[in-house]
């Protein structure tokens, strides 16, 4: 059985299509990462699994149960996009709340995910940074050891160690045998820790690929300070340049070929004064390598 299976499901607010005809497979064991821009339909995906939201047709199935099915939850580890908690209370107290919603957890696995975290527990949930809240959320889905967890965007604010330890902690559930989902509209994220990645885009299930291909298909956008000229006919002739721009000293274009290349061509032109290069927008990887699908 599949921890997740949709079947064309189909999600309209008003006349407005937000899901259409989604097919979804999840599998035991994997970390699946469901990537797409803001508005794509992750969170609305998200709320009909969690039968917060009915869907207009289609179906969906959660660890072999309806959504709206409330016996299967106490296997679910659920964190949503705007986690509300009570800000009067401290952590320990809202999670203490949590455990006992879900009939008791080892009040250990909350002192080691505290510690991991580096999360506090003594302090008021309304007093505590965004980052530092979510940290409270983050123990809450993994506190009683759940089959599935289903993540809503959870790394708000986490700074880059905690962010770290939390993708350690996913992947340790996945090789557990559980199972995580995982929303995201970084790529460079959900390559880091998924196995398999759904991407969607405008309400449809444009590709699922494994991590591996997707990464053979690693965009970066680049920037080049140079002093003198270097065309844009000189550029299209690399392969794997795209979306060439020629500025006054500085060369701007996605690039998916061979650095080395790319490099040398601009060297014997102009003399290199700066190179910043960083992942490309997930819209030019979508037109770039999803064009048909889109
Ligand atoms: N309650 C609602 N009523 C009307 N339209 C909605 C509602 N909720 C979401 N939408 C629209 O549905 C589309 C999908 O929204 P959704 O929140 O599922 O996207 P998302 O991929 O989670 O985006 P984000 O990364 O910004 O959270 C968007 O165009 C959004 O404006």
């Amino acid at each position: 059985m599949n921890p997740i299976q949709t079947e064309r499901l189909t999600k309209h607010y008003g006349s407005f299509p937000a899901l259409i005809d989604l097919d979804l497979e999840v599998r035991p064991g994997e970390v699946f990462g469901f990537l797409g821009p803001n508005g794509a339909g992750k969170s609305t995906t998200i709320r009909v699994l969690m039968g917060e939201l009915n869907p207009t047709s289609g179906s969906a199935s959660v660890l072999g149960a309806k959504p709206r099915d409330v016996a299967h939850r106490r296997r679910l580890g659920y964190l949503p996009a705007d986690l509300a908690l009570w800000p009067a209370m401290t952590g320990r107290d809202t999670l203490k709340f949590f455990a006992k919603l879900r009939g008791g957890v080892d009040w250990s696995n909350v002192e080691t995910l505290a510690e991991r975290l580096d999360a506090d527990l003594t302090k008021r949930v309304g007093e505590l940074s965004t980052g530092n809240r979510q940290k409270i959320g983050l123990i809450s889905v993994f506190m009683h050891t759940p089959d599935l967890l289903i993540l809503d965007e959870p790394n708000a604010g986490l700074d880059p160690l905690v962010q770290h330890e939390f993708w350690a902690m996913m992947r340790e559930v996945a090789d557990d045998g559980r199972t995580v989902f995982l929303s995201s509209h970084t790529l460079s994220e959900v390559e880091r820790v998924a196995d398999r990645v759904g991407i969607i885009r405008k309400g449809h299930l444009i590709a699922v690929e494994e991590v591996a291909a997707l990464r053979r298909k690693k965009m970066r956008h680049i920037e080049l300070d140079i002093d003198g000229l270097v065309t844009e006919a000189d550029l299209a002739e690399v392969p794997g340049a795209r979306d060439i721009e020629i500025h006054p000293d500085r060369v701007e274009l996605n690039f998916d070929g061979d650095m080395a290349h790319l490099l040398a061509v601009v060297s014997a032109k102009a003399r290199l004064r700066d190179l910043h290069t960083q992942e490309a927008d997930l819209e030019d990887i979508f037109l770039t390598y999803y064009q048909d699908a889109a």
